[in-house]
């Protein structure tokens, strides 16, 4: 295998956005890496999009398709474009396949994007779109969505570790208060724990600022051999490595909801590959679609023993000075989780971390980045390592 650095990166703006198109987001996101990366379009070989559900929140299918000819890259170039689905891991799974399309040599310039559209649809309409990511037959059609299914893990958190409420809350305000500095963020409002405790119930005990919103947004990065990053780019960056695992879909088949396995499983591949360990991760962009998840995150990548990832966040060990910083993007909490483009998110981040350009919300010497995306309840994970040296 060769090594694969990623040598330009581009967020579009997240949040609802009435004045642009799927295929606009997704054109500015690519257009913008491209631009970042200094690549001229003909020399792009392959490209791979993350998406969940375009079929239900714009009606497009056929994604990858679109997605080249509105970028230029189809009529004339034919370049091929994949499009990538597993849920809100559809971004991380389309970085991984660009990362292998690499790394063995069969494409040398490649664009990983996500992109999801979906406040176009009543929310009502995007709850059930997002539960499809759920087992259909003993899930959704019981009634169970997400926040529901994430109120299950959170109860048995409390249940077997004494996680509180205040504990959940904090993850919420840590990543409000980060978000705050990342331009591209949905919510840049900070928040207290106070008025988490105090917003509206969703799913018992997860209330509305334990979520992360509805959102439009799409994002894109340029992969290439680490040979010729710098013939692009000063401060390539590299992928050390890129683990993938797989679980029950049904949250009632696994032997302990609070642990997410595939996390666990798909981490530790991740750090063998690098032959990294957790003490060597400088930060990290975790899953936070509901605040319990993080701390789910946070323990099964080994940041913190099991269990005491409420404690953790409580004790400040994962805002920015921490010991681990922990979603200094503000996370899908306070950017917002446009599902098939999030994964690409928390790899710009971190590049833009790694290369020292995230400004105020900046990790001092900061040299080794991880993102951990998750699909579903957790029957999908994705975990990649990021180095500034090679
Ligand atoms: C593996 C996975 O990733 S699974 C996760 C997949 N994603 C999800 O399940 C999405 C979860 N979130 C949701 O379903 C929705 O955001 C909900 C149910 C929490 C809220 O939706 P709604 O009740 O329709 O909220 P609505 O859009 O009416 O917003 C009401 C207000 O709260 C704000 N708001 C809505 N959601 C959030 C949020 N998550 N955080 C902070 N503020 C929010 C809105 O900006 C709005 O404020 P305004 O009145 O000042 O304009």
């Amino acid at each position: 295998m060769r090594e694969v650095a990623i040598i330009g990166v581009k967020n579009t703006l997240f949040g609802e956005q009435w004045d642009r198109s799927f295929r606009d987001l997704v054109v500015e996101a690519g257009v913008g890496a491209v631009e970042d990366a200094g690549v001229a379009g003909e020399r792009i070989d392959s490209m791979f999009v993350g998406n969940m559900s375009g079929g239900q929140f714009v009606e497009q299918e056929h994604i990858g398709a679109l997605i080249a000819d509105y970028s230029g890259l189809a009529k004339n170039l034919h370049v091929p474009s994949t499009r990538v689905e597993a849920a809100c891991a559809s971004g991380g799974l389309a970085l991984r396949q660009a990362f292998y399309s690499v790394a063995s040599g069969m494409d040398d310039i490649v664009i990983a994007a996500g992109v999801e559209k979906m406040t176009d649809v009543p929310s009502s309409k995007a709850s059930s779109a997002l539960a499809a990511a759920a087992d259909r037959e003993w899930e959704g059609i019981m009634g169970a969505t997400f926040p529901g299914l994430y109120a299950m893990i959170a109860r048995m958190h409390m249940h077997k570790y004494g996680t509180t409420s205040e504990q959940l809350a904090q993850v919420a305000v840590k990543n409000h208060y980060n978000g705050q500095f990342n331009p591209i963020a949905q919510y840049r409002n900070t928040i207290t724990v106070d008025a988490v405790l105090s917003s509206i119930m969703v799913a018992d005990p997860l209330r509305i600022f334990d979520c992360s919103p509805i959102t439009d947004g799409a994002s894109a990065v340029i992969l290439a051999p680490a040979d010729v990053a710098h013939e692009y780019t000063d401060t390539p960056i590299y992928i050390k490595a890129s683990g993938q695992a797989s679980d029950t879909i049904a949250l009632h088949d696994r032997r302990d909801i609070t642990t997410l396995d595939a996390s666990v499983v798909a981490g530790r591949r991740a750090y063998e590959m690098a032959g990294l360990g957790p003490k060597d991760i400088d930060l990290v962009e975790v899953h936070d679609c509901f605040t319990i998840a993080e701390i789910c995150a946070i323990e099964d990548l080994g940041f913190v023993k099991k269990g005491e990832g409420g404690k953790a966040t409580q004790q400040g060990e994962t805002a920015i000075g921490g010991r681990i910083p922990v979603n200094t993007s503000g996370g899908l909490k306070a950017c917002g989780h446009p599902v098939g483009a999030t994964g690409i998110k928390q790899a710009v981040e971190i590049v833009q971390q790694l290369r020292g350009e995230a400004g105020k919300r900046q990790v001092d010497g900061a040299e080794v980045g991880m993102t951990h995306n998750v699909g579903g309840s957790g029957a999908t994970a994705v975990v990649h390592i990021f180095s500034r040296n090679r």
